[in-house]
């Protein structure tokens, strides 16, 4: 039996990545920012994914500070934000989130929704992040096939990561598959979907049949479907519960059982800068 510190994947630039972590967006109350941290990291999370956004990236420096371990310890993922592409901005703002992040890099850097303009000037400076050692490895979020393709023609390395809305109504095979054609892991962001789709009767049977929680049958869909996921909570034992999938298995038709409930709907917001860039650049 494995546990959730068992399984790393190995990035295409060869750096290592957890496979399961911990998102923190509206993660927001700084009185108690730091023991959920504490009580992710003792459940054995070691991959933390904030972003600029998020406004929580000083909590998580001082989260992180708290648990007093080594940095190799931990792994931590950030985004930049739309307001902060181009190049210099992008920069600038990095160094300004290694700053609240009490770091001297992160492990993974993220553009965090693709947008036009300053398309190349953004991911030129992650590559200049990635050279001079401000970021271990570099990645995009919410990037379909057409900014793939297009970041192709420019760039000197491609993202070893692209972090898409996922989960068992939006289960993006299509393009999981392209990012595992070219080396790009897909990571799943709202795996659960938010909570909003516990209640299917596909997972309610299986998480019957196994006696795991919904949550739990969810999230065993992603790992075996070899995705990074990334899972939210405020709450303890939901984020211990979150980490205690790796002692039952789905079988394949169980994958498929799950497969079925796809619906391709989003929870999150429709991506409107990804359609504007479509048009801007169609296939
Ligand atoms: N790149 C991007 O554009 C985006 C990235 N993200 C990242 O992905 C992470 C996860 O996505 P997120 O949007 O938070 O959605 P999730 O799918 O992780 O769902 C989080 C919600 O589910 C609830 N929940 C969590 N575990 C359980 C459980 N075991 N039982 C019942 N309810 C549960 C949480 O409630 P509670 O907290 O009350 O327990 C919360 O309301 C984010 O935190 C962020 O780091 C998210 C959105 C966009
Ligand atoms: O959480 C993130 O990383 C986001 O990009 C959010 O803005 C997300 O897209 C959302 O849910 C907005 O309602």
């Amino acid at each position: 039996m494995t546990t959730i510190q068992d399984n790393w994947l190995t990035l295409a630039d060869g750096q290592k990545m957890p496979q399961q972590g911990f998102g923190v967006y509206k993660l927001t109350d700084p009185t108690v920012f730091t023991q959920t941290i504490q009580s992710a990291y003792d459940d054995g999370y070691r991959l933390f994914d904030t972003a600029q956004m998020y406004g929580n990236e000083a909590d998580l420096g001082k989260a992180l500070k708290s648990l007093n371990v080594d940095r190799d310890d931990y792994f931590i993922t950030t985004k930049v934000a739309e307001s902060n592409q181009g190049y210099q901005k992008a920069i600038d703002s990095v160094k300004e989130s290694l700053k609240k992040l009490q770091l001297d890099y992160v492990n993974l850097l993220l553009v965090h929704w693709p947008i036009n303009g300053s398309f190349f000037e953004t991911w030129r400076a992650f590559e200049d992040l990635k050279k001079d050692g401000l970021t271990k490895s570099i990645g995009v979020s919410n990037y379909g096939m057409v900014h793939l393709q297009y970041l192709a023609t420019q760039a000197s390395e491609m993202p070893v990561v692209d972090q898409l809305e996922c989960h068992p109504w939006l289960s993006e095979k299509p393009m999981i598959d392209f990012n595992k054609q070219h080396h790009i892991v897909t990571q799943a962001w709202a795996p659960l979907g938010r909570g909003r789709i516990f209640e299917e009767s596909a997972i309610q049977e299986l998480a019957q049949k196994y006696g795991k929680t919904p949550a739990q049958i969810i999230l065993r869909w992603h790992f075996l479907n070899g995705l990074s996921f990334i899972p939210k909570s405020a709450h303890a034992s939901r984020i211990k519960e979150n980490a205690d999938i790796y002692d039952f298995a789905l079988t394949d038709q169980d994958m498929v059982q799950m497969d079925s409930i796809n619906k391709n709907v989003r929870i999150s917001q429709e991506p409107e800068l990804v359609y504007e860039f479509n048009q801007q650049y169609p296939h």
